[in-house]
């Protein structure tokens, strides 16, 4: 017999918690034990679930995490666009209960962010990295999680220095572009769930990584999967790579 795992549900009535509503009862084992919003008692809810999927806004961040810790509920972390002030929070917090704290929880985006990472290595520094990602009207944070994710690969595996060469855009008389540079791209309109590009560009030939979701159902299948996965886990900080054996440890 499988161990239940109860879910507190933070941004319940967003985009993202209406999606884990609408396929909790497809995960065997898996409960709702309490929808969390802006301005409902986070501290009381915590009492009523093993483990808190997070996908809100990053303000609500360090709050959740604080009470999160001092309760001892691991935590799934989906939200995007905190700032290094939040990382930090993030990555101390790891050292107190489980996160798995991942940009994007989709298989697809994950194995993405694996062929990224060989081609990189493959291609190496003769080919120029471009990313683009293109969202719906509504998302508050730019460039998207997952584009920053794939820069951080990008930039690990050339030894990037990532002030001086992330590029954000460009605009006016920017010259021809330093071999070093990867760009970063923010396209946003209508109702797109999520797409990310990774390009490399060399003379005479051009290779693109493409992933495209298509429903918010394919992040939510993969938070609950990782919601799973983190009960009983020792503190630490973890991604969806590790939940899917897709980490490569050198
Ligand atoms: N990692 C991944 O795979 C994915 C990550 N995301 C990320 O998840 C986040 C949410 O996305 P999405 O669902 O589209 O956004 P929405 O704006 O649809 O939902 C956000 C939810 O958070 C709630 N909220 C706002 N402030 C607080 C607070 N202080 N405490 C608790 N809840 C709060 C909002 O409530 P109210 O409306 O009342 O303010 C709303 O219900 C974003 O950062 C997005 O980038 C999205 C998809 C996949
Ligand atoms: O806000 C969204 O919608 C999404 N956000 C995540 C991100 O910023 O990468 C993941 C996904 O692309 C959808």
């Amino acid at each position: 017999m499988e161990a239940t795992v109860r879910i507190i549900l933070h941004g319940a009535r967003g985009r993202m918690g209406r999606a884990i509503l609408n396929v909790v009862g497809q995960h065997p084992g898996v409960t709702i034990g309490a929808e969390v919003d802006q301005g409902d008692d986070l501290a009381a809810a915590l009492e009523h679930g093993d483990v808190l999927v997070d996908f809100s806004v990053p303000a609500a961040t360090e709050r959740m995490l604080t009470l999160c810790a001092a309760r001892g509920v691991p935590v799934v972390l989906g939200t995007t666009g905190h700032e290094e002030e939040g990382r930090r929070k993030i990555r101390e917090t790891a050292a107190v209960i489980p996160i798995v704290w991942a940009s994007n929880f989709s298989t697809g985006v994950n194995l993405l962010f694996w062929l990224t990472e060989r081609a990189a290595e493959i291609l190496g520094s003769g080919y120029d990295v471009e990313i683009v990602e293109m969202h719906h009207r509504h998302k508050q944070d730019a460039p998207s999680g997952t584009a920053r994710t794939l820069a951080e690969i990008l930039a690990a595996v050339r030894r990037a220095q990532w002030d001086r060469d992330i590029r954000y855009g460009r605009q006016g008389l920017v010259g021809p572009r330093r071999p070093e540079e990867i760009g970063v791209h923010a396209v946003r309109g209508g109702d797109v769930v999520g797409d990310h590009t990774v390009i490399f560009a060399a003379p005479g030939e051009r290779v693109e990584l493409v992933h495209r979701a298509s429903s918010r159902e394919t992040f939510a299948h993969g938070a609950l999967r990782a919601a799973r996965w983190i009960k009983g886990r020792p503190a630490g900080l973890y991604d969806m790579r590790d939940v899917l054996g897709l980490r490569v440890r050198s």
